[in-house]
């Protein structure tokens, strides 16, 4: 019989200082200069995390595969801080501290963490109107959602704000489009001084690692230097810049550009252009004359993160005006306080389609709203275990699985449901890290689990409905084992354990769902002792006693626990 241990599984309390940036412009033209944030984490101790019973039953099914003393040790686990959005994170964070302790989210517990969910997202600089509709929406959603088993009101919080701040940002990532005939044509457009020259040959680099040959056009024809830049640059990511100086108008540099490329059978043709220092007719006027001579593919608007929700209303007006496809949020590696990342698709109704990371030519890369949320929120491993406890188990299969395991009904139905839950839950190591409490397990533990797992699918296929749902059946009749090992190609002593085990399971699931019951949420020294207590009780005595008495003791017994010998070859 393997033994359980549990420790506790120490607190996350983690906290760390954010360096603050110069904003000058200076700051962002060196490489050397990219955001690093002082951490330090104090790990605290005794603040437990609840289980549940799907957690119990994943920790059954681990250490009983395994046959082996399965050790959960404890587990520090720290949120390691987002890099970017700094102060947004740590405003978002005050939010969950104050559910701490909470059993449910109320209308009432949740007012204080919406009010500094709020203020975070204003000094991120988010505008109002998008703020006001994010609170709603998290306040709605906070307050209707049913409690999850397992899940702290906390965490549920963090996952409700991160798929809201997913959604905010456009939801699915927005790929790049491709003309199906003919060069693909991206015009860029921007004020100046956002980093559009540069993303030009950024944009020509990365599509050049997805195998796409680019030629860029030089159109910025008010900036000689603007030219050289992009030459230089062109030069440096290896691919073709067409220039015709500076006495041509962009629109004809467009249109001789176009038919060069053609010529050349380039995938993509991306076109640079003038930037002003704010927005103006005569600006406005020509990117319509290049875009009327291009027919491009993309108009993507280069906005700097840096400029808060301006760089949202900017994407509007050049949406209004020239009518675009997207955006690039460029500069999000510097002190941006997320304004800009969070309203862009909201504001305008346009995706960011690309983030510029740096000012290396390999920083850039496609915008993908849940990663971004995941940063904002620094808290990954708990975003993916809120998800994979809903994704697997519903609130209801929850309550029905605990009502079965308390009455001593669960049978093989959920048994193998629950087995293949866990399995679809993705491999048993990331599953078992995921679990609160639980510690690291060897790769050669997971391989012998999962195989231990296949061997059971197999015999509890081989059973008929009725077996499944009554193992009474089985424990009976040594005939019924048989039949079973030699339709799933088990030996008959592989079946008899199967069927002890689940007896087995039964009984202490249902002590430790005692445990559980008594008081509101268990601590995991509870359980621990429960544990204890449970494996110092006496071996069953269920071999020596009458079938009928066994029967009953399987079904009722809190207190003993039939040996798996029970059920050997002589019954
Ligand atoms: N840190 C950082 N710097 C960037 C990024 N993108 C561009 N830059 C820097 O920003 C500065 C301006 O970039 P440019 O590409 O010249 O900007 P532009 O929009 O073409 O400017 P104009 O030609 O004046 O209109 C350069 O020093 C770039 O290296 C980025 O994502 N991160």
């Amino acid at each position: 019989m393997e033994a359980m241990q549990f420790s506790t599984v120490a607190s996350r309390h983690f906290s760390a200082t954010s360096g603050s940036f110069p904003t000058n412009r200076k700051f962002y033209n060196s490489p050397r200069n990219s955001t690093k944030l002082g951490s330090s984490w104090n790990s605290g101790s005794g603040n437990v995390t609840s289980l549940s019973s799907r957690n119990l039953f994943t920790r059954e099914i681990w250490g009983w595969v395994n046959s082996k003393t399965v050790t959960f040790k404890r587990d520090m686990r720290g949120v390691v801080r987002a890099e970017m959005f700094g102060q947004l994170t740590s405003g978002l964070e005050s939010a969950w501290t104050k559910l701490k302790g909470e059993e449910v989210l109320t209308k009432e517990n949740i007012v204080e963490p919406m009010r500094d969910i709020r203020r975070a997202l204003l000094e991120a600089d988010v505008s109002l109107p998008v703020v006001r509709r994010f609170v709603q929406a998290v306040s709605d959603q906070a307050v209707g959602t049913g409690l999850i088993r397992g899940v702290k009101p906390d965490e549920q919080l963090v996952k409700i704000v991160h798929d809201e701040l997913v959604k905010l940002m456009g939801g699915e990532v927005s790929e790049l489009v491709f003309s199906k005939s003919g060069p693909t044509v991206i015009l860029l457009a921007g004020l100046q001084g956002v980093g559009k020259t540069t993303v030009c040959a950024k944009l020509a680099n990365y599509l050049k690692k997805q195998g796409k040959s680019s030629m860029l056009i030089a159109g910025d024809v008010y900036r000689p230097a603007a030219i050289d830049q992009l030459v230089i640059l062109g030069e440096q990511v290896g691919v073709p810049v067409y220039t015709a100086g500076t006495e041509v108008k962009p629109s004809d540099i467009a249109r001789q550009g176009l038919e060069e490329a053609k010529k050349k059978k380039i995938d993509v043709v991306i076109m640079d252009t003038a930037g002003r220092l704010q927005i103006d007719k005569a600006m406005m006027d020509e990117l319509k004359e290049v875009k009327k001579v291009l027919k491009p593919t993309e108009v993507l608007l280069v906005v700097d993160a840096m400029t808060g929700q301006e760089a949202a209303a900017l994407v509007t007006t050049f949406n209004v005006e020239i009518g675009i496809t997207g955006a690039i949020l460029t500069k999000l590696d510097g002190d941006s306080r997320g304004g800009a990342a969070l309203s862009v698709k909201e504001v305008s109704g346009k995706p960011i389609k690309l983030v510029g990371r740096g000012e290396r030519m390999e920083d850039l890369e496609p915008f993908y709203p849940d990663r971004m949320a995941g940063r904002i929120l620094g808290m990954g491993d708990v975003l993916t275990f809120v998800e994979k406890a809903q994704e697997v188990m519903r609130q209801e299969d929850a309550e029905d699985l605990q009502k079965k395991i308390m009455s001593a009904k669960f049978d093989f139905n959920d048994f193998l449901k629950q087995t293949r839950a866990v399995a679809r839950m993705g491999s048993m190591t990331r599953v078992i890290g995921m679990i609160p409490g639980m510690g690291k397990v060897t790769p050669a533990q997971v391989r012998e689990a999962e195989k231990s797992l296949k061997i059971m699918e197999a015999m509890i296929e081989a059973m008929t409905p009725e077996e499944r749902e009554k193992p009474e059946l089985l424990a009976e009749s040594p005939e019924r084992r048989k039949r079973i090992a030699q339709a799933s190609g088990k030996t008959e002593q592989q079946v008899s354990q199967l069927v002890a085990q689940l007896f087995q399971m039964r009984v202490r699931m249902k002590n430790l769902m005692g445990v559980m019951e008594g008081g509101s949420m268990p601590t995991l020294s509870n359980l621990e002792d429960a544990m204890k207590a449970e494996q110092k009780a006496p071996p069953g005595t269920a071999r020596r006693k009458k079938k009928a008495e066994s029967r009953r003791q399987f079904a009722n017994s809190s207190s003993t626990r039939p040996s798996p010998r029970g059920f050997g070859a002589k019954d």
